[in-house]
């Protein structure tokens, strides 16, 4: 495969790359196909490798009719993702060697993007029992993270078991930061909007004292702690306290001790939405205020905050289009992720297109402790990587999108960036919004 006129990191003058058995073999000026086979030739654009998702929910097993392993890594391909870690609140839940086996097997028929199950800490994430992280580590799906995501690990002895085994096992845990006794019955951020829609309020404080604690517990055991989709400034505030705290006792060498990740949705919208009562905008942790938002993007830019991650949560019709209390919680996330990125961080000057490459592929691949992906584009690394045309727009329309639900609250928007090219190992995955099956 030929790569003809692209820019790597949007640095530097246009350079031609060919791409041999699924590694970059040469970088340089008017290569020529080495002739035995033509392979695809792809024109222009910002050459970046390919996105790393931490946190995608792929509903297989349970909830076929919002998302499958297939169309999920349909729609992550055409989000420029080679990579997504599917998180274990399915049904039944990924809380053994057999349902994560079973995921990652699915991901490997479909070929898409490589698809890497999370396990669950506790047994039906019920936070009451520590699952079987050993099992699930050894088995053939190799799992690294693992997280209660939907559910917090609110039992601080519960976390601490569950960190320290971890640790033994090279992994980490990735906490869903919601004290559930400060969030019962929550609808939305505790503030003057749901004040004065009679919302019942998710507190800033269920999220920022959960984090707090897990920080201290990380670093006491060594352990290495990941915190889910950060709403809040305080969050990132705590954040910036436990790593300056914690610099000394990284557990290991090259790897974070406390990362954490935002979601696009966080970056960009705000609880001004509620007015609507649309259910589209409900999504846990709630949308927080603008200068939630504002303390988010800086905490991204500034590397407070590690990476950017989906949360990509699909849910069907009768779960959204129902009044407010009745929803389900989530957001669509994977296609429209790069351009919420270019728009908040990349538009605003926050970020250039190297940053984009650390938030969206490096950092989530080192949090992860994956080899083969978040590499530079250099000479024989792999060819998983992701081709951007920063200058064209398009509109966001759900149905459009690749994924069987359709629940993005950036419907009717024209967002800037569009992915030209996914490249699995040598092989486009998608390109120009069409699957390259
Ligand atoms: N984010 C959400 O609002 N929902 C997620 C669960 C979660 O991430 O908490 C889901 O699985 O639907
Ligand atoms: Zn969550
Ligand atoms: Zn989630």
């Amino acid at each position: 495969m030929l790569l003809k006129g692209v820019r790597p990191y949007g640095e530097g003058d246009p350079v031609d790359v060919l791409i041999r058995d699924g590694v970059i073999a040469e970088i340089g000026n008017d290569l020529e196909h080495d002739g035995e086979h033509d392979g695809d030739v792809i024109e222009g654009g910002i050459l970046l490798p390919g996105f790393v998702d931490l946190h995608t929910h792929l509903r297989e097993p349970g909830r076929e009719d919002t998302e499958t392993i297939a169309t999920g890594s349909k729609a992550a391909a055409l989000g420029g993702y080679t990579a997504v870690f599917a998180m274990a609140n399915t049904d039944p839940v990924a809380d053994n060697a057999v349902i994560v086996e079973h995921v990652a097997r699915r991901g490997r028929e479909v070929g898409l993007v490589d698809v890497h199950p999370v396990g669950a800490v506790t047994v039906g994430l019920k936070g009451e029992m520590l699952a079987e992280l050993g099992t699930m580590a050894k088995s053939s799906a190799n799992v690294r993270v693992f997280s209660d995501d939907g559910h917090c690990v609110h039992d601080p002895l519960i976390m601490r078991r569950a960190l320290e085994y971890s640790k033994s096992l090279g992994a980490v845990i990735a906490q869903h930061a919601e004290e559930p006794r400060l969030t019962v019955g929550a609808q939305a951020h505790e503030g003057e909007n749901a004040a004065r829609l009679g919302l019942q309020g998710w507190p800033a404080a269920a999220e920022e004292s959960i984090v707090a604690r897990d920080c201290i517990l990380a670093q006491q055991v060594g352990a290495r702690l990941h915190v889910c989709h950060v709403s809040t400034a305080g969050t990132a505030e705590i954040l910036k306290w436990a790593k300056a705290r914690g610099a000394a006792n990284v557990p290991q060498a090259g790897r974070p001790g406390i990362s954490a990740e935002v979601t696009p949705h966080h970056l960009l919208l705000t609880d001004e939405r509620l007015e609507t009562y649309d259910p589209i905008n409900k999504v846990n942790p709630p949308l927080r205020t603008q200068t939630d938002v504002d303390a988010l993007r800086r905490a991204l830019a500034d590397g407070t905050i590690d990476c950017v991650a989906t949360d990509h949560a699909p849910h069907a019709v009768q779960d959204k289009d129902c009044e407010w209390s009745a929803a389900r919680p989530g957001m669509l996330g994977l296609q429209t992720a790069l351009s919420v990125v270019v728009k908040t961080m990349v538009e605003t000057g926050l970020l250039d297109w190297r940053g984009v490459a650390r938030v969206m592929s490096e950092k989530p691949a080192e949090i992860a402790g994956l080899t083969d992906h978040g590499r530079p584009v250099e000479v024989g690394e792999p060819a998983n990587l992701t081709l951007i045309d920063p200058g064209a727009k398009w509109v966001v329309r759900g149905a459009e999108l690749a994924s069987v639900a359709g629940n993005t609250p950036f419907e009717g928007m024209e967002l800037p960036g569009v992915v030209t090219a996914t490249i699995l190992r040598g092989r486009v995955t998608a390109s120009r919004g069409r699957i390259d099956a």
